[in-house]
C-alpha cells in the first residue's frame, strides 16, 4: 500500500521495482548456472546482476523519465556475447509481479533484447550534487550471492546530494526482525518463492520492513535499532570478504570497547538492514587499502535506513557519507554505523585504534 506524504510515489515505485528484480535474482540464486563473468577489477558479475539492473532501470525510466541513474553494471559484456544476452533476456521476460496493477506501475515488460541493453546502459550517470539521481546496486554482495550467502538489491533516490528514499531487497534474511543474527543464511532458509524482506526508509518518516511477496506489496511495520545500554553488550557485523574490511582492526576495536561476542560476518547491505531492525548493533567497515574508494550504490540505501531507524552513520573519521561527489564516496574512508547514543563512543575507539596503526 502506498502511503501519502513526500516521496510516497517514489517509494512505491522503488519498492515494487526492487521486489520484481529481487524475484529475478532469486530464480538465479536457486539455479546452478549463474552465468558468472569476471570484470576488469577481477570482481564477479552474473546474469542476475544484469537482469536486475535492466528491470529496475526500466521501471524508473517509465515512472520518472527525467531522473538520472548511477548503477553499478554496464551492458558491454552482453553486447559481445549473444548467448549470455539471450539468457538474461529470458530471465527479464520471466520476471513479473503477479498483479496487473503493480506491473502497470512499473511500465510492464521490456520491448526487446536491444532495448534491454540500452536500458542497462542508462545507469551511466556521473552523479553529483544537483537534482534527482537514483543509485542502484542490482546485486550487492555478488560474492555472497555466488557462495549461497546474503545479498541485497539496493536502490536509493538522492535529491541534491542527499538520500531521500532507500530500499533494500533482502531475499535471504528471515522475515522476523527478532531472529538472531547469523552468518550466511539462517535457519529460516530462503526458498524460490516466499521468505525474505524489503526494508525501506524515507527521510524524516522512519524505516519499515515488510515481507517480500510476488504480488502487491505486503503491509509494512516500522523498525528501530535495538536500545543498547552498554557498548560492551553489542553485536557487530562486518564483511565476509577480508579484502573489503580489515578484520584484525575490527577485532582490536571490539576488544577496546569491551565487546566479547565474536563478529557476525555477513555479505552486502544486509548488514545495514540487520542493525536497523535490531538484529545486531554495529556495522564497521574498516579500510584495507588506502587507494580503494567506496561506491555510492554500496551505501546510499543503508545509510538512510540506519539513520531513520535511530542510528548514526559516518566514515572512520566521523564525517557523514557524502553522496553528492559523483559515483564514489571520494571524501570518505570506511563506515561506522551505530545507534545514535553510542556512536560517539564507538567512533572515538575506531579513531584511536586506527591512529595507533600509523
Ligand atoms: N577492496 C574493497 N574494499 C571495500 N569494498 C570493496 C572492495 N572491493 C569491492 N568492494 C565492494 O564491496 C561490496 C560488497 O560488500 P561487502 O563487503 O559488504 O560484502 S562481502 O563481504 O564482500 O560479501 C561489493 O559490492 P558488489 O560488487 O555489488 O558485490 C564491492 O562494491
Ligand atoms: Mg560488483
Ligand atoms: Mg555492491
Ligand atoms: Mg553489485
Amino acid at each position: 500500500m502506498a502511503s501519502s506524504g513526500p516521496y510516497a510515489h517514489e517509494l512505491n515505485v522503488a519498492l515494487l521495482a526492487v521486489q520484481r528484480a529481487t524475484l529475478l535474482t532469486k530464480s538465479v540464486f536457486h539455479s546452478h548456472a549463474k552465468g558468472t563473468l569476471s570484470k576488469n577489477d577481477a570482481s564477479p558479475v552474473t546474469i542476475g546482476d544484469f537482469g536486475a539492473q535492466a528491470l529496475i532501470i526500466a521501471a524508473l525510466q517509465h515512472a520518472f523519465p527525467n531522473d538520472q541513474i548511477v548503477a553499478e553494471e554496464e551492458a558491454k559484456d552482453l553486447r559481445e556475447n549473444e548467448q549470455l544476452r539471450n539468457t538474461v533476456w529470458d530471465l527479464v521476460q520471466a520476471a513479473k509481479l503477479s498483479d496487473a496493477t503493480s506491473e502497470l506501475t512499473l511500465g510492464g515488460p521490456l520491448a526487446s533484447p536491444d532495448a534491454m541493453l540500452d536500458t542497462i546502459d542508462k545507469g551511466a550517470s556521473q552523479g553529483g550534487r544537483a537534482g534527482r539521481i537514483w543509485a542502484l546496486d542490482p546485486i550487492d554482495g555478488t560474492k555472497g550471492f555466488l557462495r549461497g550467502g546474503q545479498y541485497a538489491v539496493c536502490l536509493a533516490l538522492m535529491v541534491d546530494g542527499h538520500v531521500r528514499v532507500g530500499v533494500l531487497g533482502l531475499p535471504n534474511l528471515p522475515e522476523s526482525d527478532a531472529e538472531p543474527l547469523v552468518e550466511g543464511i539462517g535457519a529460516e532458509q530462503t526458498d524460490a518463492d516466499g521468505k525474505g524482506v524489503l526494508i525501506s526508509a524515507v527521510e524524516g518518516q522512519g524505516a519499515q520492513s515488510r515481507a517480500l511477496t510476488r504480488g502487491p506489496l505486503a503491509s509494512p511495520h516500522s523498525i528501530q535499532m535495538k536500545p543498547l545500554a552498554r557498548v560492551s553488550d553489542a553485536t557487530f557485523c562486518e564483511s565476509v570478504e577480508a579484502a573489503h574490511s580489515d578484520q584484525s582492526d575490527s577485532a582490536r576495536i571490539a576488544a577496546a570497547l569491551g565487546i566479547s561476542k565474536p563478529s557476525v560476518r555477513m555479505d552486502s547491505q544486509a548488514k545495514y538492514g540487520s542493525i536497523a531492525r535490531g538484529a545486531g548493533d554495529l556495522y564497521l567497515r574498516l579500510p584495507v587499502r588506502k587507494d580503494y574508494v567506496e561506491k555510492i550504490w554500496d551505501h546510499a540505501a543503508g545509510d538512510l535506513i540506519v539513520r531513520e531507524a535511530g542510528g548514526e552513520v559516518t566514515d572512520v573519521e566521523g564525517k557523514r557519507l557524502d553522496f553528492g561527489l559523483g559515483r564514489t564516496l571520494k571524501a570518505n574512508k570506511g563506515v561506522v554505523a551505530a545507534p545514535r547514543g553510542v556512536h560517539g563512543e564507538v567512533l572515538g575507539v575506531v579513531k584511536k585504534v586506527l591512529s595507533e596503526k600509523k
